[in-house]
Order: structure tokens, then C-alpha cells, then sequence
């Protein structure tokens, strides 16, 4: 069953450097463009896709990338049974029933999104397969799903003018991800996102968690220099700013060198992304956090 999602998504916080980027990708989506939101783990790109879909002021569809995924995934197939039964008593000694199970049609995701006119997300789409993708080709270029033989339609579902899809994906994953179609990528509008800057770390975090401002840019330095000293892409990112502060918050820890229940969860949150440099990391954030005021 599809999901149409009509809610806002969660409070968006809204900085100089994402208003940036939400005019440049939605002055693209408004020009009928799909935009591609690429970037590495936790910079903010579902969320942003989100603040976009709502922005366009259509239903959401969201589709999370899946390898498991084939074309009927995104088009639609069909699945389960109609049942027909005639009774015919006319001559009420005899009873004669006929039965009859047909098979049904039902729309998938992206046909119920073009032909509905809805905001798409596909949520890391080199999750899926290329080949089940394909679709989205003649829907993002020639406004035309093609449909399946056996779905009881015209071959072709003509996408509604304001269908927009909005897809993301992390060039840096490599586990469980294709590379995707080079003729997919031309179809849209890339924006690579890197991390977003310092103010705008601060600035979730104080929003989402509560922090006051001086804790939070204490959180986003530690955490942002342990990722670029130990030259970590991936992570690690905001989201473990977001835990480090939410379990700063609810526990009332005094985000400071001596608390030691702060540096323990520093390096618990931390030291697991480290990977196999473990002691690197262990001296890396004793001498970050030695730095924090007392
Ligand atoms: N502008 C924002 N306002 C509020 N919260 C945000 C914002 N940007 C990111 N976040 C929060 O930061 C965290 C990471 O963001 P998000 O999940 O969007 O990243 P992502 O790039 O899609 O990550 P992944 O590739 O791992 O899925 C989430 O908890 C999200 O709610």
C-alpha cells in the first residue's frame, strides 16, 4: 500500500547556508527539473528533500531505494484476486453458481505519484537496482510512463504537469548500492551537498534537542574536528551531534573537560566511527576535550 504523506515534515531549521540551497533546488523543481540531493551520511539531505516536498505545497510520496526492488516496485502489478460469484436460481430446483477470480491491477508508487500529480521522493535510489529504475527515464524526459502490457491501460500514463521528483543518494556508501544510470543522473539537477556549516549545526542542535548555544558549538567543535583531524568522510556527522546532545539534555551533563560523564559519552558516540583507529581516536578526542573550558 502506498504511504501519501500530507504532514509537514519535522521542524525544518532554517539557516543562511540551507536557504541556499533550498532557492537553487526549488527554483529547479519549479522549472519542471528533478533534483538529485548527493552528499554523505547525515548532512541533512532526507530532511532537506522533505522541506522541499512540502515547500511545492503537493501530497508527498516517498520511496526508499531497495534492492530487492523490480519495475512493478515502482509501476505497479498485479496482485491479489477480484472474486465474482452468480447464483442463478431461476428454476428453483436447480442452483448453478459460476465463479470467476481475476487478478488485479494495482498502481505503484510512482504511477499513483505521476498520475496524481504528486511530489516524489526516492530516498537513496541507487539502493534499487538500474534496471528498476527504468521507468523514471521516459517519465522524467518525456513526461510518459510507459505501462506494462497486463495492466489493463493505455500503453502510455501521461505524467501530470505538476509531478516533481526529488531523489537522493550517498556517493560515498558502497555496501548494498549500484552505480547509477548514467542517463538517470543526466535527467536530473545535482546538488552535492558536503557537510553543512558550523551555524547551522549549532543552530539544529539548539532547536531540535534545547541546547543552549554555547553547549551546542561546544558539541559541533569537538565533533567536527575529531571527523576532519582523523579525516573521516562519512562520519562522524550531525547525527551524532544530535545524540551527544540530546543525552547532554535529558541528563542535565555539563557539556565541560571535567565532566567524566561527558567525555564517556563522547567516546561512546565517537570512537566507534574511528573504525580500526581506535587509539588514534582515543588520544584525538582526550586532547579535544582537554580543550573545553572547565
Ligand atoms: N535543516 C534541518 N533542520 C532540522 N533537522 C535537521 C536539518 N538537517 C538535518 N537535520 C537532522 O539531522 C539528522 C540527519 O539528517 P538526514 O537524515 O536528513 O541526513 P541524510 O543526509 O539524509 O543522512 P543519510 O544519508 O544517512 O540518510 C536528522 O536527525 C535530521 O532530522
Amino acid at each position: 500500500m502506498a504511504t501519501v504523506l500530507q504532514a509537514r515534515p519535522r521542524q525544518f531549521v532554517n539557516t543562511a547556508y540551507t536557504e541556499r540551497i533550498t532557492r537553487r533546488a526549488l527554483r529547479y523543481l519549479q522549472s519542471g527539473f528533478a533534483v538529485h540531493l548527493r552528499g554523505p551520511s547525515g548532512t541533512g539531505k532526507t530532511t532537506l528533500a522533505m522541506h522541499l516536498a512540502s515547500l511545492m505545497g503537493r501530497p508527498i510520496m516517498l520511496i526508499y531505494g531497495d534492492d530487492r526492488f523490480d519495475s512493478s516496485d515502482l509501476i505497479g502489478g498485479r496482485t491479489g484476486f477480484t472474486h465474482r460469484r452468480v447464483v442463478d436460481n431461476y428454476i428453483h430446483s436447480v442452483v448453478k453458481t459460476e465463479e470467476d477470480l481475476q487478478q488485479r491491477w494495482v498502481d505503484a508508487r510512482l504511477t499513483l505519484a505521476c498520475r496524481e500529480g504528486f511530489t516524489l521522493i526516492y530516498d537513496e535510489f541507487n539502493r534499487s537496482r538500474p534496471e528498476a529504475n527504468n521507468a523514471l527515464l521516459s517519465a522524467l524526459e518525456e513526461k510518459l510512463l510507459v505501462m506494462p502490457p497486463d495492466s489493463n491501460r493505455s500503453e502510455y500514463l501521461r505524467v501530470h504537469p505538476q509531478f516533481r521528483a526529488i531523489f537522493t543518494s550517498n556517493p560515498e556508501e558502497y555496501t548494498g548500492v549500484h552505480k547509477a544510470q548514467d542517463a538517470l543522473l543526466d535527467r536530473m539537477i545535482t546538488i552535492d551537498m558536503g557537510e553543512p556549516d558550523i551555524e547551522t549545526e549549532k543552530e539544529i542542535l539548539i532547536s531540535r534537542v534545547g541546547l543552549s548555544g554555547p553547549d551546542a558549538l561546544k558539541i559541533v567543535h569537538v565533533v567536527r574536528a575529531f571527523r576532519r583531524k582523523l579525516d573521516l568522510t562519512q562520519h562522524p556527522s550531525l547525527r551524532s551531534c544530535l545524540m551527544i546532545g540530546r543525552i547532554v539534555k535529558e541528563h542535565e551533563l555539563a557539556v565541560s573537560k571535567n565532566s567524566a560523564d561527558f567525555r564517556a559519552l563522547c567516546a561512546d558516540v565517537l570512537l566507534a566511527r574511528a573504525g580500526k583507529r581506535q587509539d588514534e581516536g582515543s588520544q584525538l578526542l582526550n586532547h579535544l576535550l582537554d580543550q573545553l573550558p572547565g
